[in-house]
């Protein structure tokens, strides 16, 4: 296996299609087969489903472990279970009309679980009415933990993981919530956690939490050798909040016409105008940019970053929006060359482009 970590675009875009995303892929299917055998059919039908639709979280996550050296397959294997977790969570609170924020906490105490390996299993459905899933989200947790724990960096990176797991989980909580309550507690949780990005606003600090990738970069890190813990933070720092607030603005970016129909929150709403949406973004993705260049593998995470503008952008809801298409477009300058190599070549994704 080649070990080394791609610098230049042709190089990810290569080993993405060849090495990374087809494991992924592998791996989605065995949960989805897994999946399958769940007792109860509302569960079965929603975990499946999941699965389905957010088979580009994985596909995405999976380039991460051309960091992780001879141990990118163990990367993979943990990665594809934590996200599916995560994803997995995400629809059973989309689905739950309860709101009820100690459920919302309980059910994802499974994340905290995989990042813990040798504790007892919290009781993720405590707060739901008795039904069967066949094991599947403790089996998901046992393979994050039965994987992670082989990792030679785990020990010095275990604490910024699960702290950017515990913001993912809060952000999750408060997003969840009854609706009148979604931006007071957001709100309240930006100030809280002021010192950490002074010059973000609210509504960037939450899409700053609710990304997985900076979870994923340490562990990418954890699996290929020992990390000091002075390590451990420069990389956490440097994808969270920043990076990750890029991404998940991204994500809104291209959700927002639906959102609005759909009366959800949209964080891209929350800007001025269109002119303000691109100048905060710019204001990000510089943010992001000198903390990334001071990474070992700068290039290639410079480059992680620039894909997302390709990924996230060539969505298919983009193209039916006039005004979304215009602004994509300026967004996507901002990803320079590189965004527009990963745009053209991004048929690889399962995303509906
Ligand atoms: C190979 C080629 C062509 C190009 C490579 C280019 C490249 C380097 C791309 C980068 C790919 C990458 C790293 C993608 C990231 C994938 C990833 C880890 C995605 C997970 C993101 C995530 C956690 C999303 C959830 C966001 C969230 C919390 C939404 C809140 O949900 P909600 O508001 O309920 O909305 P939904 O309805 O959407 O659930």
């Amino acid at each position: 296996m080649n070990t080394t970590v791609p610098s230049n675009s042709l190089q990810i875009l290569l080993r993405a299609s060849k090495e990374t995303i087809p494991k992924a892929r592998q791996h989605l299917k065995d949960w989805k087969q897994i999946g399958e055998q769940i007792p109860d059919e509302e569960i079965r039908q929603q975990a499946t489903w999941t699965i389905s639709d957010k088979t580009f979280h994985c596909e995405g996550g999976s380039i991460l472990g051309l960091l992780a050296g001879d141990n990118q397959d163990a990367y993979i294997k943990f990665m594809v279970a934590y996200q599916s977790i995560c994803d997995y969570l995400d629809t059973l609170c989309d689905k739950n009309d309860a709101h009820n924020q100690d459920d919302f906490r309980s059910i994802h105490h499974a994340l905290l679980d995989s990042l813990t390996p040798g504790e007892p299993f919290y009781d993720y459905y405590e707060h739901r009415k008795p039904f069967d899933d066949g094991g599947y989200l403790q089996n998901l947790v046992t393979t994050c933990r039965q994987t992670i724990e082989t990792f030679p960096g785990f020990a010095n990176m275990q604490e910024d993981m699960k702290e950017v797991a515990q913001f993912y989980i809060d952000f999750q909580v408060y997003k969840h919530v009854e609706k009148s309550l979604r931006e007071p507690l957001l709100m309240h949780y930006y100030e809280t956690n002021k010192h950490l990005a002074p010059s973000m606003r609210w509504y960037e600090f939450a899409c700053g939490t609710a990304s997985t990738l900076g979870l994923y970069c340490l562990a990418a890190y954890a699996a290929k050798s020992i990390r000091t813990k002075e390590e451990s933070k420069q990389i956490k720092e440097a994808y969270f909040p920043w990076l990750q607030g890029l991404h998940i603005m991204l994500d809104y970016f291209i959700d927002q016409e639906e959102d609005r129909a759909e009366d959800e929150m949209n964080f891209t709403s929350y800007y001025e105008n269109r002119e303000d949406l691109i100048q905060r973004v710019n204001i990000l993705d510089k943010e992001a940019t000198t903390k990334l260049k001071k990474l070992p593998d700068a290039s290639f995470h410079l480059l992680i970053k620039r894909g997302l503008y390709a990924i996230y952008l060539a969505d298919s809801k983009v193209k039916a929006h006039p005004q979304m298409q215009k602004d994509a477009k300026a967004l996507l300058k901002l990803g320079g060359m590189p965004a527009k190599f990963f745009y053209y070549n991004r048929w690889m994704f399962k995303r509906k482009t």
